[in-house]
């Protein structure tokens, strides 16, 4: 049986693999990390080794080590480490998710496997049964990214039951913008045993269908912003949430606009922290200059970015 944890809720921070400029693992600034991510954004939990960790452009060394760094870091500073323990070898997997319990996170997740794909949710939940018996005693969540794995199972159908195959499972990661998947998974969720955390960060949608708290790459440098929209939607104050959401959204859609993703994220959480986050792992490529520059100049102009340089105050910022 999984112990009993406080239910994994509010802002998760989807953490970025600082590394250095030759592509190795920079340990030496998790520490920092943890304490930013605490104090100057106000996110108390990580998903450690998911998509914006790249963790599956890992080996399973780099993993072990990044999952020991953030729990060690994190004793006693933050509430939650999730761990993704994912990959396309079920006993690499299994290996990751016993480490994971040695080492005392607080959590696993999995993805769906993603080369040889499961055809039906049957052979989906025996993947993840197998990998959350080699660690019991942890909770486990379905991280539910189809538009990346390919694996387009419908999150409702491989919750349907899902605690009879999987008694340590404890929530569902929901990736994606299905929001009839997504209501469907909360609609079963009638005795609100399970953690529904959504993972895309226009969180407003997910929070009003019933989401229980938000895993997210944007959550490292606008946490603070983000929480303001829990904020108001626990107070009821609708029309407060919404403008914080649209305010947040104005940054997402000018950054995507340029081309976003793990590299940028990079860029932007550099900037924003002073925590050098350094290059992606190849395939991805570095942020170029210009992407950094005009994000940047957003961040500032919307008073995302420390004003002490600004000349003036912008009558469109988001404050
Ligand atoms: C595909 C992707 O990277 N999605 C991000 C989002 O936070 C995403 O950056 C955000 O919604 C941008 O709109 C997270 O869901 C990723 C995540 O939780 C993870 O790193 O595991």
């Amino acid at each position: 049986m999984a112990t009993l944890k406080k239910k994994l809720q509010g802002l998760v921070a989807a953490t970025l693999t600082p590394m250095t400029e030759n592509g190795e693992i920079n340990f030496s600034v998790i520490g920092q990390y943890v304490d930013y991510l605490v104090k100057e954004q106000g996110v108390k939990n990580v998903f450690v080794n998911g998509t914006t960790g790249e963790g599956l452009s890992l080996s399973i060394s780099e993993r072990r080590q990044v999952a020991e760094e953030w729990v060690t870091q994190g004793r006693n500073k933050l509430d939650q480490v999730v761990i993704h323990v994912g990959a396309l070898s079920l006993k690499e997997s299994q290996e990751l998710a016993r480490h994971a319990a040695e080492i005392g996170a607080d959590g696993i997740a999995v993805i769906a496997p993603f080369f040889f794909k499961p055809w039906n949710k049957d052979v989906l939940v025996n993947f993840l049964r197998e990998v959350a018996a080699a660690a019991p005693s942890l909770p486990f969540y379905y991280y539910h990214i189809p538009a990346l794995t390919g694996v387009k199972i419908r999150a409702e159908e491989v919750l349907d039951g899902i605690q009879d195959k999987i008694p340590s499972f404890q929530g569902l990661k929901f990736s994606d913008t299905d929001l009839l998947d997504f209501g469907q998974c909360v609609d079963q969720n009638h005795q609100q045993q399970f953690a529904l955390l959504f993972g895309v960060d226009e969180l407003l949608s997910g929070l009003v269908m019933g989401a229980t708290g938000a895993v997210g790459s944007t959550y490292n440098y606008l946490g603070k912003k983000t929480n303001q929209i829990l904020e108001a939607f626990e107070r009821k104050d609708f029309s407060s949430a919404l403008n914080y959401q649209f305010c947040i959204q104005r940054f997402i859609n000018f950054v995507v606009k340029l081309g976003f993703g793990v590299a940028q994220t990079k860029a932007i959480m550099t900037l924003v922290s002073g925590i050098p986050m350094g290059p992606p792992r190849l395939p991805l490529q570095k942020a170029t200059r210009e992407f950094t520059d005009h994000a940047a100049a957003k961040l500032k102009s919307l008073d995302f970015l420390s004003t002490a340089d600004l000349k003036g105050r912008n009558l469109g910022a988001c404050i």
